[in-house]
């Protein structure tokens, strides 16, 4: 079992250098709260950069996007607009740079990187934006067994921790995590309701764009794996006396996906090593409140970039309490939401480290 260190910001981050964060921003030139939002992710960044460097100035500018790429057991059902196949096109497409993601990490200087976590159809690329970390062919069906074995969902984790390592030692400032799958919004929604007992009509929603036809075999095939997930005992279950829950790693490798699985272990390592998180929109939620089931104290190092318009991320933000920093209509994933987030990201940076006080301008202070 994979292990973090992961310490809450409140924890390395006392009162007194909290005071001095937000007085640095309330000394600004400008009345009092009115860079809105993007007062209140200064503050984090600024308490994160501590926490990690003990300086006070915010490090932005090395954005690293990783894009996880995995296949679903469950897509077979055709509960998505695309075929299994497209997952392996559009990675080939992301490593040739013709995605959206590429479009938004070339125009905002981030870094992009394509790791296939276990595609069905795995592509030939050598290329240096290219990771090959494979667990599978894709995952089970999960509305016939487990998608993964609890093996595979460590393992899954272990390599998107080293993924994230990797980028660390290379220099990133900030770690994005989007990615693709065909069928990956139907694993999220399984997942979101075993992890929070939310019914599954709260928790399904159309993914691609799915018709009401194809929506409503979703929701009968979610209910499924849920129901099979359910009365699936584990050993550790079966052992107890009493009724217990199942761990967040057995709810993973029962209704999970590779690539969330990764995603899991990458924004743990991140956390690890204080480092901001960015999550994308549905698939990257779920696995961030994964994550946050497991390590309660990685929540503090996650920044949520945009509202995706998947029916089920509200839910997933309410649970996380967060207040996205883009509401654009986009459901997407790739980490195209995130992306479009970095100029915000950084913008609240240069205004915490360079924006002038009341007293170095000689503004009469308000
Ligand atoms: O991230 C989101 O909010 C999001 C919402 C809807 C769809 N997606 C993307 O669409 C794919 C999954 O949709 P589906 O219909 O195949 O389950 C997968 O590649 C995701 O990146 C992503
Ligand atoms: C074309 C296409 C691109 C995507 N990007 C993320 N999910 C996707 C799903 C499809 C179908």
């Amino acid at each position: 079992m994979n292990t973090f260190t992961i310490s809450a910001l409140d924890t390395l981050v006392n009162e007194k250098v909290k005071a001095q964060i937000k007085e640095t921003i309330d000394q600004k030139t400008k009345p009092l709260g009115s860079l809105g939002q993007l007062e209140a992710l200064a503050f984090q960044l600024a308490c994160v950069q501590y926490a990690q460097t003990g300086q006070l100035k915010i490090q932005a500018d090395k954005a690293q996007m990783l894009i996880f790429a995995g296949d679903h057991g469950i897509a077979q059902h055709g509960i998505s607009i695309a075929p299994s196949e497209v997952t392996s096109q559009m990675v080939l497409n992301f490593i040739n740079g013709g995605a959206a993601i590429n479009c938004f990490c070339r125009v905002n200087n981030i870094d992009l990187k394509v790791i296939d976590a276990g595609i069905k159809l795995p592509v030939t690329a050598d290329h240096a934006n290219f990771i090959v970390k494979r667990i599978a062919a894709g995952t089970n069906d999960i509305t016939q067994r487990a998608a993964m074995t609890i093996e595979q969902a460590e393992r899954a984790i272990q390599y998107g921790a080293e993924i994230v390592q990797q980028q660390i030692t290379n220099g990133a400032d900030l770690m994005a995590f989007g990615e693709m799958g065909i069928g990956n919004t139907s694993s999220a929604a399984a997942l979101l309701s075993t992890l929070t007992g939310e019914a599954a009509e709260l928790c399904v929603g159309k993914g691609t764009g799915i018709n009401n036809e194809q929506y409503k075999l979703k929701l009968t095939l979610i209910k499924q794996a849920i129901e099979r997930c359910n009365r699936t005992q584990t050993q550790a279950q079966s052992q107890s006396q009493y009724q217990t829950k199942k761990t967040p790693i057995e709810t993973l490798a029962q209704v999970g996906g590779f690539e969330i699985a990764q995603m899991v272990g990458g924004m743990l390592a991140t956390a690890q090593a204080k480092k901001c998180i960015l999550v994308d929109g549905f698939i990257s939620s779920i696995a961030a409140l994964t994550a946050v089931s497991l390590y309660p104290a990685s929540r503090d190092y996650m920044v949520f970039c945009h509202k995706s318009e998947e029916f089920g991320h509200q839910l997933i933000i309410n649970k996380l309490n967060a207040k996205p920093l883009l509401d654009l209509s986009l459901r997407l994933g790739e980490g195209t939401g995130a992306a479009l987030a970095v100029p915000l990201i950084r913008s609240a940076a240069e205004f915490y480290n360079n924006m002038a006080s009341f007293s170095q301008a000689n503004v009469t202070p308000v």
